[in-house]
């Protein structure tokens, strides 16, 4: 496939190398909005909270299908799904595109579902990354707390805040030179319970939204990468 990288920055160049390996060329490496998007066969987005939605927008509204792995913008990802399903346009948003984080999110949610009934335990988790990381908590962090909110009644909501009434606590640490560590702690006055994926390096999130990108190309419709992975 004519891949365009949106974003060419630390998962952009490392995509570039994972497509490469697999057969792929690169045809646009976009740093900022100045690019042709019709030049290519699909769109991987990995660039900032504040352009993901222009850039995805302006792929669907091109005809051209786009993965996004970009965190922290998703106060428009419902708008971004109605302009897929208008358009009929095709589009993956994962907050990780690893294959071990997607495994993860599935432990969590049934860790959740068997914990409920175990209401002297309480859930906290702890997210680390590098220091240039724009958002906090991450991405991740986020799926991670909205899928024990849906299986845990005792959380309805999560806060960087640690004791608010009903709200899982996050912790974000910033660390240089971390690609991405996620735990979630259950703690009783008797036992914990840690649940916790460790990213070494890049290369998995990036071999993910390869694998999500060669899955997406021909389809049409809004997807997840449990519909990739084919996972739960
Ligand atoms: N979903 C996942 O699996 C996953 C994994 C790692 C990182 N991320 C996310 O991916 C994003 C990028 O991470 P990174 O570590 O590569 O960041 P980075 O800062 O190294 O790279 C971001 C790039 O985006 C470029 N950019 C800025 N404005 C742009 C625009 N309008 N159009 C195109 N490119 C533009 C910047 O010039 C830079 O090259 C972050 O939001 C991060 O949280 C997601
Ligand atoms: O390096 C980052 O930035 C990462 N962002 C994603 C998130 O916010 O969850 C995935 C992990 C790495």
């Amino acid at each position: 496939m004519k891949i365009a990288l949106l974003g060419y920055g630390k998962m952009g160049k490392t995509i570039e190398q994972i497509a490469l390996q697999r057969g792929h060329t690169i045809v646009i490496k976009a740093k900022n909005n100045n690019y042709t998007i019709t030049e290519a066969d699909i769109a991987i987005d990995f660039s900032t909270p504040s352009a993901a939605y222009n850039n995805i927008s302006n792929c669907i509204e091109n005809n051209v299908p786009v993965i996004s792995g970009t965190t922290g913008w998703l106060e428009d990802y419902d708008k971004t799904v109605a302009l897929c399903q208008e358009k009929k346009g095709a589009f993956i948003y994962a907050s990780n595109f690893s294959l071990g984080v997607n495994v993860f999110f599935e432990l969590n949610s049934y860790l959740a579902k068997m914990m409920n009934t175990l209401k002297d335990y309480k859930v906290s988790m702890e997210e680390i990354h590098h220091t240039q990381k724009l958002d906090a908590p991450s991405g991740t962090a986020i799926t991670l707390a909205n899928d024990i909110i849906k299986e845990h009644t005792s959380y309805n909501s999560w806060s960087l805040e640690q004791e608010k009434e009903k709200a899982l606590p996050i912790t974000a640490k910033r660390t240089e030179d971390v690609p991405g560590t996620h735990s979630i702690t259950y703690k009783s006055d008797v036992d914990t319970i840690d649940i916790t994926h460790t990213a070494h390096n890049r290369q998995g999130f990036a071999l993910g939204a390869v694998i999500a990108a060669e899955w997406l190309y021909g389809k049409t419709g809004v997807f997840t990468m449990k519909d990739v992975l084919n996972i739960s």
